[in-house]
């Protein structure tokens, strides 16, 4: 390594896997996904109790790779479901790691990275961070407004993502991110659509729990009364309510399977409703999209796809033929989010930027979690 150059160890951490990536600087020198038999994961009841085996799953996978984590400089998680915070790159601190453990807004494989990244780093006394957490609340006050005075409109989406795209995108037009305005819709096993306006995302659809277009396994909005009227009707328990939300809507409700190759499948075999209700995901996106621009009013300096169904020559088409009159249509396959872990830490590491400290303001800390 030369002088100024930072080595960092990232962790994202998912539901049945843990990405883990160390880089040189911006440069990645590994990657791996480390894939947890389901059987072991469903061994333990909470999401945190499972801290300790996919802590020592990292250490013992870095040791057969040779990496030897006394030269890190840094260690970065990506961040779970914390108080709503503005995004940024933010150091570990107790007050994080509690809401982390309590789950503060909810349960989420990425509660582990902060907690993770923490007791890697102490124990070799150097930094642990976590970069835009899915709870990145940058929404004005007006887009908060739900209708019901005791329902707010919350911001949980792929902001780590999302942003990453967006600086990208920002790049490669020569510009800062804060001196653009673009839609990011991120289409994974949840789809978001971001306004990002001038490096702020000013609205967003909730894509954990039912808001936005369904997706591959979420409902996204559905009408409201039916919903009510589900949930009285005596044949449903509550848990079972939230999975038709959030793991067992969309895709997975209509067709049974949450992979989009497979669908792709079914359509070619001739199978008429995979055919109608894939195009029905992409002509909610699009109608997303649309109410994004509208948002800010028509100065929009481009649309970006990204996630996993951005792969999808097919869905992207359909899309974008809804779309395209309003602004270029970029397309950014997958999502980089070890890469956005690095950058985010090292942003800091080269004091470019400040870390944050958690939660930033007063009001943050007067929350009351409601789950
Ligand atoms: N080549 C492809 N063509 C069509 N769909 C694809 C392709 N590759 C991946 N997908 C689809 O993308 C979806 C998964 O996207 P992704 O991997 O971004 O999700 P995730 O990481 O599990 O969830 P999230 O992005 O919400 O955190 C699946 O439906 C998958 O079938
Ligand atoms: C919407 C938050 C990230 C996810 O899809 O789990």
């Amino acid at each position: 390594m030369q002088v100024n150059e930072f080595r960092i160890l990232v962790l994202n951490p998912g539901s049945t896997s843990t990405k883990i990536g160390v880089f040189d600087n911006e440069r990645s020198i590994f990657e791996k996904t480390l894939r947890h038999d389901i059987d072991k994961i469903n061994q333990y009841s909470t999401i945190i109790d499972q801290y300790e085996f996919r802590k020592q799953t990292i250490l013992e996978t870095l040791d057969e790779e040779g990496i030897n984590i006394s030269k890190l400089n840094a260690v970065c998680g990506r961040g779970g479901l914390l108080r709503p915070i503005e995004g940024g790159t933010y150091t570990v601190n107790n007050q994080m790691l509690e809401d982390l453990k309590k789950g503060f807004a909810g349960q989420h494989a990425s509660n582990l990275g902060g907690i993770i990244a923490y007791e890697i780093a102490s124990g070799l006394n150097i930094p642990a961070y976590i970069v835009d957490p899915v709870v990145v609340d940058e929404m004005e006050e007006i887009a908060k407004v739900s209708g019901i005075p005791s329902i707010k409109r919350r911001s949980i989406f792929h902001a780590l993502n999302q942003k990453a795209v967006a600086r990208r995108v920002a790049s490669e037009f020569n510009k800062k991110y804060e001196e653009m305005n673009l839609v990011v819709t991120h289409m994974g096993g949840g789809i978001t659509i971001g306004v990002h306006k001038q490096g702020r995302v000013i609205d967003v659809n909730n894509g954990l729990h039912g808001d936005g277009p369904f997706s591959p396994e979420r409902a996204g909005t559905v009408p409201a009364g039916d919903l009510v009227s589900m949930c009285y009707s005596g044949d449903f328990f509550r848990e079972e309510m939230m999975k038709k939300l959030v793991g067992q809507g969309g895709l997975v409700g209509y067709l049974g399977t949450n992979d989009a190759v497979e669908v792709e499948k079914m359509i070619e075999a001739g199978d008429e409703k995979a055919a109608l209700i894939y195009a029905a995901m992409a002509y909610q996106i699009a109608k997303e999209i649309g109410c994004a621009s509208a948002v800010l009013k028509g100065k929009v300096d481009a649309i970006v796809l990204t996630g996993g169904l951005a792969y999808s020559k097919k869905f992207i088409q359909d899309i974008s033929s809804y779309i395209d009159w309003i602004a270029d249509v970029l397309v950014i396959p997958g999502e980089n989010e070890l890469q956005a872990l690095a950058e985010g830490a090292l942003r800091v590491l080269k004091n470019e930027e400040k870390a944050k400290s958690y939660p930033n303001t007063k009001q943050e800390l007067a929350l009351e979690s409601q789950f």
